[in-house]
């Protein structure tokens, strides 16, 4: 096992050692591309990272997804700051169309996703939520760190590692000159998934935190509009709409979060023409643990960081295709899951996200 804590650094940095090289078809004019199906089977050949409290091995991104992202963002983004209290940078694309399809396609196969269940009072009422599109989350908020043996969240007196440079990461920071440890990863199956009218204005975030959103696979639209002011600004009631496409980088800034509402609403007519889902990743800071066990609560359930157990796991079935539940086993899981239940009694009150 490892004795290193890994989390998002992980997911997404390049194998430490390069074991085998499977040169890329090329393309009809000669020039080398990244074909998926090669990425793929490249990926099937990297040796797998271990989490302990995750607790899947999950492949490391294959070369070929590593090498094309370069070291400068190939184009500037259409600035979105006329309208009140925007700010947000939308680099379209971000990504190379080939890396972002490999990219969801590799995700898509190798994450555990979970859709999870949690209770909301309403009223008086417990209103129970099933979240309707597949999430995961990999990152720990800068003053915490997972003890490799028993998978609990360690404080922050005790010392943790910063996360390391990675691909994806480093080159959406140099982008965008902000710094992240969380990354938060939403499938979208059909057009039936879907996330509400929210903000991420978590208050373990900080005020006015940088969010950058990834899309990958299917195009969906991604819905603005402005919070409920006393002037009856228009932009509350009429929604911008963004047509988000793989490849494209939305960076959130400034006063957006705590000024704006976004959403993914449900689509008629199931999934895109491409015939694929959408995988949306948002890369977030979260500055305290509070940010840490909220996202595990939220987009993995008990089963996740904070310890607990019991949520389903999700996989990507090649055969079926579709999110299968995944029957897992291994000895060093149900070792966390255990461990945790006690753990999650001591959770603070969570950030509780309408669906
Ligand atoms: O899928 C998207 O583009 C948006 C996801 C989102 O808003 C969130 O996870 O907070
Ligand atoms: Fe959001």
């Amino acid at each position: 096992m490892s004795k290193r804590p890994r989390t998002l650094d992980a997911f997404f940095a390049p194998p430490p050692a390069k074991k085998q090289h499977i040169d890329p078809s090329p393309s009809e004019d000669g020039k080398p591309t990244t074909n998926p199906p090669l990425a793929l089977l490249e990926a099937e050949q990297q040796p797998q990272s271990t989490h302990p409290t995750y607790p899947f091995p999950i492949p490391h991104l294959p070369h070929s997804l590593t090498s094309p992202l370069p070291s400068t963002p190939t184009t500037s983004p259409i600035v979105m700051n006329t309208h009140p209290d925007l700010d947000i940078l939308y680099y379209k694309p971000y990504l190379p169309l080939t890396t972002a399809k490999t990219l969801f396609h590799h995700l898509r196969r190798s994450l555990p996703f979970y859709r999870v269940k949690y209770s909301i009072k309403r009223g008086a009422l417990d209103t129970s939520v099933t979240t309707p599109r597949f999430t995961t989350v990999f990152g720990l908020d800068s003053s915490a760190s997972f003890c490799p043996q028993s998978g609990r969240l360690l404080d922050a007196r005790t010392p943790g590692k910063p996360l390391a440079p990675a691909s994806l990461l480093a080159h959406t920071e140099r982008t965008t000159g902000a710094n992240f440890n969380f990354a938060l990863v939403n499938y979208y199956a059909d057009g039936n998934d879907s996330i509400a009218f929210h903000s991420d204005s978590e208050f373990f975030l900080g005020p006015n935190p940088t969010i950058a959103s990834i899309t990958l696979g299917s195009s969906r639209d991604f819905l603005l509009k402005h919070k409920p002011t006393p002037s009856h600004h228009p932009s509350e009631t009429k929604a911008m709409k963004l047509p988000l496409a793989s490849g494209d980088l939305l960076l959130m800034q400034g006063r957006t979060q705590s000024h704006w509402l976004h959403s993914i609403p449900k689509r008629k007519g199931g999934v895109g023409a491409d015939g694929a889902g959408r995988i949306n990743i948002t890369f977030r800071r979260a500055l305290s643990r509070a940010g840490t066990e909220n996202y595990y609560r939220y987009n993995v359930g008990d089963g996740g960081g904070g310890g607990g157990g019991g949520e389903e796991a999700y996989k990507w079935d090649d055969a079926r295709r579709a999110m299968v539940p995944w029957k897992r086993s291994g000895g060093r899981e149900v070792e966390a899951l255990r461990d945790g239940v006690e753990h999650r009694e001591s959770f603070p009150t969570p950030v509780e996200r309408l669906e």
